[in-house]
């Protein structure tokens, strides 16, 4: 060991014994602390003086209140933080750092020494930094720049000077394992340590070697919306995570995880990165899928088909009748001409055309339809849809009240009185007695008064707060009435044959995924929504992946939140992709975009494989990480498929790879594969439903693997058969992309003509 490292190792050990002291000292503060708050809450009303005689007393009582309870809530806060430090000190135990700058500031004598972890550590004086979270404004100048001039901007300005050393540390179990002194880049040998690992089920958080365009994107905080293109593997997730920890740190007295919320692509995703804040000493910020979102929004009313659903149709449907049509309609639903034909639709429903449901009770009309548009569009036409929408919720209110009144004198409430239990009788003795003490339930005639109240009410409150959220509106109808139009705003391919098959589902109250953003949109339109004004960072990730309409959509629905949008145009997996403009080439105003390159995920045979798959492939640089050229294998028939996919298994297995996943198509084709290997090897599947994932051998659709990496990917059949048509493209690059250590094909028959542009260099064939 030299001399360096030992003095490196003495620092960890005295950081140690740093921790150990301060955490004795916490301990025995939280005792007392805890002991405090037990105390105080016992006896909390002791210390209270309470009298209400008279008002000067009343004020005194509740000044005093009010003290006591500030003190108790005062103790919780500062148990609530100990009890945090005291985690993070756990954290930071282990391995309290993981890089070193030497910087001399301009002006300044010599340089300070600044060493860096995954959170903050002052001395036992609490009077200088012995450790800097990697946050903090001067830890930036560890991911920006090697040896040399640099900078850093702090809040009060920027600090020039010099950086006189750069180093990196794996320390494990506070043991040096790893030192290394580095150069233009953040470690390649500490990047080539970490990315040779073994694929995690969890996401991990990539603090110690940020790369210097993904520190870009993480300490991003001027633009409104930030744009990041990057190509398979690049860190966009990696990225996305550590900028949320990020800007909770940097915001940390204004933002909590409660104004962060990710769109992620599935929930197995969700479960993927759910680690990753937790791991950096942060809470997890709201995480859902557009599907759970449009899902929540629509409720039982449908049966919804989702966005999965629509993928094995799209790759499997091609020779039912009806096909094209369906694609037409999900392109022309996905596009911004539909929005501007719903914006114009709306238009004219504010002169004429909203379609109302009759209001009635027990088979009697309480308002009808008719009723309900005369009162509508007597409004002032000037007032905007959703304000009338409430002002005839309002009036619907009161004639309900009215009606509510009569019925309480009617027969079947009679009938229901007398079956009521001994429970609602009780229930409205002490309603009476509350309300009417001089009065006693001997009365009868009083006596049925309430209960005939009680009974209509429980009756009526059903219909009031369908009223409230405005049922009243037959959006199933006026939406529908959208697809007879006969002149649409822009003419679609196939519009009629979109009419048709929109209307059939329509009836059999089918929602097909491209209908429900249109769908909500229209409802929101006539409705009013109020914009989501928690949240006010939103991540959108796998972004290639959303319609021109959906992120409209979702700006209205998050109007003043800054957003984080990341994608790779090449993964653009869903049938509305096609041809459509990309988000992730869109440049609204404030809009900032960053362009990741580089691939850290697979190893250099591999990437050098997949960018042949796509066009503007040559554009991704491999990071310099060796392993296997990716193997095809043609076979002729089922069995020897299913022979040869074992044996490549068993070798997996047997060289310590212990994420291997076998990617399908199609779930169709997942199941087949899973019937057939499932009796020799311990292979699970995973369909849409799975939320988590774990070490073995899975097998799975290709749109389920997006976002996730396995340390083996099997394609199961890489066949032209099977990826037979320029659509598919993008799948099987996501699919491939997903391997970090090695790729293996198996063709039924001849390869996909997708892999033409691949060079033959690239890959061996068996
Ligand atoms: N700076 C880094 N240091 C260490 N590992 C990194 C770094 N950047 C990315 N990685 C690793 O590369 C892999 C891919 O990262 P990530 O999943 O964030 O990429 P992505 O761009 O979202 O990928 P995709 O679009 O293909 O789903 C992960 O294992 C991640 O930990």
């Amino acid at each position: 060991m030299n001399k360096e490292w030992e003095k490196e190792q003495q620092r960890v050990e005295f950081i140690q014994d740093v921790i150990d002291q301060k955490v004795v000292h916490l301990h025995e503060n939280l005792g007392g602390l805890k002991g405090g708050i037990i105390e105080l809450r016992k006896t909390f009303w002791e210390d209270v003086t309470v009298n209400l005689d008279e008002p000067d007393d009343v004020i005194e009582t509740f000044t005093s209140l009010k003290q006591q309870a500030e003190l108790l809530a005062e103790r919780e806060r500062t148990h609530g933080q100990s009890y945090r430090f005291l985690k993070q000190l756990d954290r930071l135990k282990n391995s309290p750092f993981f890089g070193r700058i030497d910087f001399h500031e301009d002006g300044e004598k010599s340089a300070e020494c600044i060493y860096i972890g995954v959170a903050s550590l002052m001395d036992v004086h609490d009077e200088e930094f012995l450790i800097y979270d990697w946050r903090a404004p001067i830890s930036s100048l560890y991911y920006d720049y090697s040896p040399g001039p640099a900078e850093y901007n702090t809040p009060s300005g920027m600090i020039e000077g010099t950086m006189e050393l750069k180093r990196q540390y794996i320390i494990k179990n506070g043991k040096i394992m790893g030192m290394f002194d580095t150069g233009v880049t953040i470690g390649d040998s500490l990047l080539q340590e970490v990315l040779g690992g073994t694929a995690n089920t969890q996401m991990k958080s990539i603090v110690a070697t940020i790369q210097r365009e993904q520190n870009h994107i993480i300490r991003n905080e001027k633009s409104k919306i930030l744009i990041v293109q990057g190509v398979a593997g690049s860190g966009k997730t990696s990225a996305a995570l550590q900028r949320v920890a990020y800007l909770l740190y940097r915001y940390r007295n204004t933002l909590s995880s409660d104004n962060i919320m990710l769109f992620s692509p599935n929930p197995l995703f969700n479960s993927y990165v759910a680690t990753v804040l937790p791991e950096l000493g942060e809470e997890n910020m709201e995480q859902t899928t557009y599907q759970q979102y449009l899902n929540t929004r629509l409720g039982s009313q449908f049966s919804v088909d989702d966005s999965f659903f629509q993928m094995e149709y799209t790759l499997t449907a091609m020779d039912e009748p009806g096909y094209d049509a369906k694609m037409n309609s999900i392109r022309y639903k996905a596009g911004l001409d539909f929005k501007k034909q719903i914006d114009r639709y709306v238009e004219e429903l504010s002169s004429k055309g909203l379609i109302f449901k009759t209001i009635s009770f027990r088979g009697e009309t309480i308002v009808s339809a008719q009723d309900i548009t005369k009162y509508f569009y007597s409004l002032d036409p000037s007032i905007s849809i959703p304000n009338r929408m409430k002002l005839t919720s309002d009036w619907l209110l009161k004639e309900i009240n009215k009606q509510e009144k009569l019925e309480r004198s009617k027969e079947w409430v009679l009938n229901e009185a007398e079956l009521l239990d001994k429970n609602d009788y009780l229930e409205a003795f002490q309603h009476m007695q509350k309300n009417h003490d001089e009065e006693t339930f001997d009365d009868a005639d009083r006596e049925f008064q309430i209960l005939a109240k009680s009974i209509v009410n429980k009756h009526f409150k059903k219909i009031r707060s369908a009223v409230k959220q405005n049922r009243f509106l037959n959006m199933k109808a006026v939406y529908k009435k959208l697809f007879t139009i006969k002149d649409p705003f822009t003419w679609p391919n196939g519009w009629e044959e979109i009419c048709d098959e929109t209307i059939k589902n329509l009836n059999a109250n089918i929602m097909s995924y491209e209908d429900t953003t249109p769908y909500l949109y229209l409802q929101d339109q006539l409705e009013g929504r109020k914009s989501n004004t928690l949240i006010r960072h939103l991540f959108i990730d796998e972004a290639q992946d959303y319609s021109p309409f959906q992120f409209e959509f979702l700006k209205q629905l998050f109007p003043h939140c800054k957003m984080t949008i990341l994608g790779d145009v090449n993964q653009a997996i869903y049938a509305h992709t096609v041809d459509a403009p990309s988000l992730l080439n869109l440049e609204p105003e404030g809009t900032e975009k960053i362009v990741l390159r580089r691939s850290y995920r697979s190893t250099k045979q591999i990437v050098d494989f997949t960018k042949g798959l796509i066009s503007g492939g040559e554009m991704i640089e491999p990071f310099n990480r060796d392993g296997e050229k990716p193997i095809l294998i043609e076979v002729n028939d089922t069995v020897a498929l299913h022979g040869k996919i074992e044996e490549c298994v068993h070798r997996l297995k047997e060289k310590g790879h212990e994420t291997i996943a076998i990617i399908c198509k199609t779930m169709k084709e997942s199941q087949a594969a899973y019937d057939a290997l499932k009796t020799s090897s311990p292979v699970r599947l995973m369909d849409k439903n799975a939320n988590s994932y774990e070490k073995g051998i899975i097998i799975l659709p290709a749109y389920l693997a997006k976002g996730i990496e396995f340390d083996a990917v099997i394609i199961y059949n890489a066949s032209n058969e099977q990826y037979g048509r320029e659509y598919e493209r993008k799948l099987f690059y996501t699919a491939c992309t997903r391997a970090m250590h090695e790729l293996h094909l198996f063709s039924m028959g001849k390869r996909t003509f997708l892999m033409e542009e691949v060079s033959e260099d690239a890959y061996i064939q068996e």
